[in-house]
């Protein structure tokens, strides 16, 4: 698959030394990447570099191959993009706000918006004045995707929503996806980045630390086993045993698994098991670790 979007070694630094530095980074046509980090990291900078409306201290950014800078328009055109921070037309309804984007866009077929707005169960003719975060939320969402676009760039897309309507935004991320849609998103949540993005990028500081494939990534999660021995015995063929653990307790331990079940399961044949469970880690737990200082 040719990358559609491409970003290399964008670096911008402000005035007060912050900013993004050498962030590099592909999306491939049809493919859904997650951008995630902390607070203050550098999403939106990049995200907005995208947009066209930063000039960068170097290096740069484009999309089908076209420059996002000087081409910023002529990208516009067939892309949608939700800011971190929507600013719009308080005074108007939310109808009439989408209205008079869509006829900016010189579009006069409104189903598209209609279907959005029924599948986001968006309160039309409340003035976005007297919105909620999360309503506004939803206006800008449908405002990004009721033209169709073939890119979405969407900046932390389900801030403010309530769980119904994050699940509602991953159903109509899936089928966007599915009718080949090329999506750029930064997000907080693990979750969402799971269950949507094929790979994601972290960046923290203002720097890219890690671009990873998801199932990969989730095809690689060890295995934890909590372990309840019987008596100090047991513990001591544990001991023995050579195989890698945590003690939690007196009796208690955490056994860490990636491929290999076999030497775990000859030791404990050999004691008295009072009890075991078992769960995967988690995409988060690996990610939390990325977003610590531990990767330095
Ligand atoms: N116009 C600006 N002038 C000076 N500093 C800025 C400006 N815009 C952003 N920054 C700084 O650049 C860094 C990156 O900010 P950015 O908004 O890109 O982070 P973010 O990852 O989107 O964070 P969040 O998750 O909190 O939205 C921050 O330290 C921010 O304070």
């Amino acid at each position: 698959m040719r990358s559609l979007i491409k970003v290399q070694s964008l670096t911008k630094v402000y005035s007060n030394g912050k900013g993004i530095r050498n962030v590099s980074f592909d999306v491939k046509e049809g493919e859904v990447f997650g951008f995630l980090g902390p607070n203050g990291a550098g999403k939106t900078t990049t995200l907005r570099h995208l947009m066209g409306f930063v000039n960068p201290s170097s290096g740069k950014a484009s999309i089908h191959g076209l420059d996002c800078r000087r081409n910023a328009a002529q990208i516009q055109k067939n892309l949608g993009y939700l800011p971190g921070e929507i600013a719009f037309y308080d005074n108007m309804t939310g109808i009439q706000f989408l209205t008079f984007i869509d006829e900016l866009r010189g579009r006069k077929d409104h189903l598209r918006r209609d279907q959005l707005m029924a599948r986001f169960e968006l309160e039309s003719d409340r003035k976005i004045r007297k919105m909620s975060k999360g309503m506004k939320q939803k206006v800008g969402l449908i405002a990004a995707f009721m033209h169709d676009p073939a890119v979405l760039i969407l900046d932390e897309p389900t801030s403010g929503l309530d769980p119904l309507m994050q699940k509602r935004f991953v159903e109509l991320i899936i089928d966007e996806r599915n009718r080949g849609k090329t999506i750029l998103m930064s997000s907080h949540l693990f979750n969402e980045i799971d269950h949507t993005c094929e790979r994601a990028g972290i960046i923290r500081e203002g720097e890219i630390v890690t671009v990873e494939n998801i199932r990969t990534l989730k095809g690689a999660l060890p295995q934890s086993f909590i372990v309840t021995l019987a008596d100090g015995e047991d513990m001591k063929i544990l001991r023995n045993s050579g195989l890698h653990y945590t003690q939690r307790d007196p009796l208690v331990v955490e056994i860490m698994i990636k491929e290999d079940y076999d030497p775990m399961l000859r030791t404990l044949s050999q004691c008295k098991v009072v009890h075991m469970v078992s769960s995967p880690q988690t995409l988060e737990q690996i990610f939390m670790g990325f977003y610590g200082k531990e990767h330095e």
